[in-house]
């Protein structure tokens, strides 16, 4: 009973006013039934599943349940390359144009790290043509996770500072594993550079001014009961509860109807998306020219000399 009502909002609200949404909010409702008769904790039945992969990108997409779990493969830490960045879009539009999908889990292949945030030799020792088609990478990446169509759940599976943040920031809800190793958070500062004001707007957007100015200046990384507390994640869990607890998770979500839950996720951060798109290549000329002072250079080979060299 509680099934036809979902699907008859749905299809009552697929009028001319959201005609691009329309066919796919069709075709959509039909998996939405499945969906909602799905236990959420099982993992996926293997008749449904269609893989894909890149090098450093694993997607598993659940046909019938219109779920696709994508892993982030960069040993040994997941940072964030040029390499991987141009691969994640390839998958992420692939994942875009599928009827089917509704919604992505975003997680780690790698156990402790979710992502060590931008592959700081991107933005080391190299000329300005490499930096301006590495920023243009992570602005893309961010773009297409912050005004994705689909529901994207971010399964943090371990640390992850920085770009690993700001992924995790981008997406529609986080659930982090409880274990006080692992922190989150926007730690720019502590390796002498700034994060960008899209960074910051989707910093503030989730934890608050206060927050934020506090978290972003001293450059903040908290442990997942801190991250909770201001906000940063949205739920906690045991360490081998992640996944479940996203495929969960996503099962709630799905039973919006899309279209209704898109506009509202459009109204909420086009202004935020907008920002950056309307200086896109004036955000990308900045970073260029900050990141090759010489005086920054300086702090990121100080930084991945401390990182080479610190105890364990
Ligand atoms: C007027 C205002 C103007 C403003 C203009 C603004 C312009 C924009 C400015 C620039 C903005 C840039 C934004 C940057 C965002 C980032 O994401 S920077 C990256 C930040 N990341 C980190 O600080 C994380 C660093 N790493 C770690 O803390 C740890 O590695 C870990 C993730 C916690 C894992 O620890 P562990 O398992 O112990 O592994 P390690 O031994 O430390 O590392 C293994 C090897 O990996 C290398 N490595 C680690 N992180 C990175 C990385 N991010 N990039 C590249 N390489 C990395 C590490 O050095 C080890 O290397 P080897 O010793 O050679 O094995």
């Amino acid at each position: 009973m509680a099934l036809r009502a979902v699907s008859a909002l749905t299809w009552g609200l697929g009028g001319p006013g959201v005609g691009p949404l329309r066919s796919g909010t069709f075709l959509r409702c039909a998996t939405q039934h499945r969906l909602e008769k799905m236990p959420s904790s099982i993992g996926f039945p293997e008749a449904s599943r269609r893989p894909f992969s890149s090098h450093r990108i694993l997607v598993d997409v659940d046909q019938s349940h219109g779920v696709a779990t994508m892993k982030l493969k960069n040993p040994p830490v997941n940072s964030l390359s040029l390499e991987l960045l141009t691969e994640f879009v390839i998958s992420w539009e692939k994942l875009e144009n599928d009827k089917s999908c509704r919604g992505v889990i975003l997680t780690s292949n790698s156990p402790k790290i979710f992502s060590a945030g931008l592959d700081i030799t991107d933005m080391y020792g190299k000329n300005a043509a490499h930096y301006a088609e590495f920023w243009k990478a992570v602005q893309e990446v961010w773009l297409k996770l912050y005004t994705s169509n689909m529901v994207v759940i971010a399964a943090i599976n371990g640390s992850s500072p920085a770009g690993g943040c700001l992924m995790s920031l981008a997406s529609d809800y986080r659930i982090m594993a409880d274990n006080p190793k692992y922190t989150i958070g926007l730690n720019e500062t502590l390796l002498g550079i700034v994060a960008p004001f899209w960074f910051k707007d989707n910093l503030v957007n989730t934890i608050g001014n206060r927050a934020s100015e506090h978290a972003l200046q001293r450059g903040l990384l908290f442990p997942p009961a801190d991250a909770l507390k201001i906000g940063l994640v949205d739920q906690i869990v045991p360490e081998d509860k992640v996944q479940s607890t996203a495929l969960s998770v996503m099962s709630e979500w799905l039973k919006i109807p899309d279209h209704a839950r898109q506009l509202t996720k459009t109204m909420m951060r086009k202004p935020t998306a907008d920002r950056l798109l309307k200086q896109r290549e004036a955000d990308i000329q900045n970073f260029v020219s900050f990141i090759s002072k010489d005086s920054i250079q300086k702090s990121l080979h100080m930084y991945l000399k401390f990182l080479k060299e610190r105890e364990k």
